[in-house]
């Protein structure tokens, strides 16, 4: 064998080597790099980060992917209501991330110039150029401002009657197709069909047409449903969501965009349809009238009187169908079920809905939304607490820290990443009482100042600068289709047809469920 000698030119992967070799020898130094990385990552996040001295499971400490892995089990809450309860109020539950079980540090950690963390959940979902996307606080209130009008509560009133269209569709679809024939249905898939139908109509002026059809239109909630796992799952882990965007030409692999069959995009390019049409008869000086979200988005402006553009339009376009729909369906679907499932509820609730009918108070075919706060108010109560046990938003809306937090005898400090999960938050013990897991209403039955207070503990639509911009339009539909379906029809929890589970949810930051049976039949349709 010849002796290499020490003229000869440095040849590390020796003259002869094949291809196939040379591609080993990049893959075993790629992933000694790798491993090297995630180890000196791991040892750095145990021994030398910030925030090592705070509680928390040794895996969460060292790496994100113990954040993922419970993400992708579709029960985050749990984990994270866990988590808690074995290591108190304070968790490091990523290695930057601190979870706070205790609502008295909601107005701390969502303060108005919180900045959103580093979860790019945004891209994942095709929301980064609407007003949901991460990024400092004074970019989101640039995007705030000019969509708040939409929003208003008077612009929301002159939306009631596009809401009041879907209800009066809604209820004689459940009428014609299940009422009449006695047959069991999923409620839970019809609230879907309710509520997604809702923000299209209040997005574009049109609903999707699941409850015209009874059918999941163009898949769309199936490939919705799909994509959203996925995207929120992934957001735990930005720094791998960063890298796969700086492969060239992958992100287009894995990003929606609107020409997929599959998942979000299905829904992006749904939107697109609509969104061009009205471009166009917007630019022909025409649809100025209508009453939708879509035309204040056409018309808002910038602080320099420039429109918002299409690309921007589209996001917040997105953002009501996202934002606005699973979340609805939750609460309503919950509030349904928690009423039949506490009997003495239901009765005093249909009973206050009865007696503003039979006194004129409630007017038909639909009331408005201001005579059901003000003649049915323990429905208030209800949903209030079905808001509470049951959070739509089931997810920590994660912030970075500005200002140091006290955090018993610790401190976070400037930079680590703060979140609290609403499920959590509303079940801490010391706020809610030993029965924080039951639906009990009547907790909400109190004089005006403590209920203010009672309503400060709450996380459901967020809090401070990003606080829910939809909370009025939720409430409203849900409240108004209730009062109907109470009015209207006789409910029983049924069993699931042979094959069928009940009861199944997934929590993928909002919840998808399915197995919500019942028999509805009809009641005095005079009344
Ligand atoms: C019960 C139903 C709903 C719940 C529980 C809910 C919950 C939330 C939460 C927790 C946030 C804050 C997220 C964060 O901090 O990043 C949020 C933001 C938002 N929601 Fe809702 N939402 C509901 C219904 C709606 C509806 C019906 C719409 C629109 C029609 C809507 C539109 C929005 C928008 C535009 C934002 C972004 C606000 C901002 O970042 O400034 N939501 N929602």
């Amino acid at each position: 064998m010849a002796v290499p000698s020490p003229l000869d030119p440095i040849d590390p992967l020796g003259t002869n080597t094949s291809f196939k070799q040379l591609l080993g020898t990049i893959i075993r130094h790629a992933f000694t790099l790798f491993f090297g990385y995630l180890t000196f990552d791991c040892i750095y996040n145990l021994f030398l980060h910030p925030l090592r001295s705070f509680p928390g499971p040794v895996m969460a400490r060292a790496s994100n992917l113990y954040s993922f892995f419970y993400a992708l089990s579709g029960h985050q809450e749990e984990a994270e209501y866990a988590l808690h309860i074995l290591y108190g109020p304070f968790v490091r539950a990523r290695p930057n991330q601190i979870l706070i079980a205790d609502p008295a540090y909601i107005p701390t950690v969502y303060h108005l110039r919180a900045d959103k963390d580093s979860m790019h959940m945004g891209e994942a979902l095709g929301l980064h150029t609407s007003t949901l996307a991460p990024g400092p606080w004074e970019q989101h209130a640039m995007r705030r401002r000019r969509i708040a009008g939409a929003y208003s509560m008077t612009n929301i009133k002159r939306m009631e009657p596009l809401i009041d269209a879907r209800i009066m569709e809604f209820t004689a679809a459940l009428d014609e197709r299940f009422v009449k024939t006695g047959e069991t249905f999923d409620f839970a898939v019809w609230a879907n069909y309710y509520t997604y139908d809702v923000v299209s109509t209040i997005a574009f002026g049109e609903p999707f047409g699941f409850v015209r059809t009874g059918t999941d239109v163009a898949s769309l909630l199936k490939q919705f449903h799909g994509g959203a796992g996925y995207a929120t799952s992934i957001a735990k882990i930005p720094a791998f969501e960063a890298a796969l965007g700086m492969i060239p030409g992958f992100s287009k692999l894995w990003i929606p965009k609107p020409t997929d069959k599959k998942g979000l995009g299905a829904l992006m390019g749904f939107r697109d349809k609509l969104l061009d049409a009205r471009m166009a008869e917007w630019k022909e000086g025409k649809g100025r009238d209508r009453k939708d979200l879509l035309s204040h988005f056409l018309a808002a402006q910038n602080l320099d009187g420039t429109p918002m553009t299409r690309e921007e339009i589209a996001g917040e376009a997105l953002l009501i169908m996202i934002a606005g729909s699973d979340t609805t369906a939750t609460t309503l679907r919950h509030l349904l079920f928690n009423l039949l499932k506490k009997p003495e509820a239901f009765e005093k609730l249909r009973n206050q809905i009865d007696k503003a009918y039979d006194t004129g108070k409630l007017s038909k075919p639909v009331p408005t939304y201001a005579q059901v706060e003000k003649e049915v108010p323990f429905l208030w109560c209800c949903l209030q607490e079905t808001l509470r046990i049951a959070a739509p938003v089931a997810a920590p809306m994660g912030r970075v820290v500005s200002e140091p937090i006290a955090a018993g005898n610790l401190v976070i400090p400037v930079g680590a990443e703060v979140g609290m999960n609403p499920w959590v938050v509303h079940r801490h013990e010391e706020t809610w009482g030993e029965d924080c897991e039951e639906f009990r209403p009547e907790r909400w039955e109190v004089r005006e100042s403590e209920r203010r207070e009672m309503e400060k503990k709450m996380l459901t639509f967020g809090g401070g600068a990003r606080v829910c911009l939809g909370k009025g339009i939720a409430l409203m539909e849900v409240s108004k289709v209730i009062v109907e379906l109470l009015r209207k029809m006789e409910w029983e929890i049924a069993e699931a047809p042979k094959g069928e589970e009940a009861e199944v949810r997934w929590n993928t930051g909002t919840w998808q469920e399915r197995g919500y049976w019942v028999r509805a039949e009809r009641r005095d349709l005079g009344r």
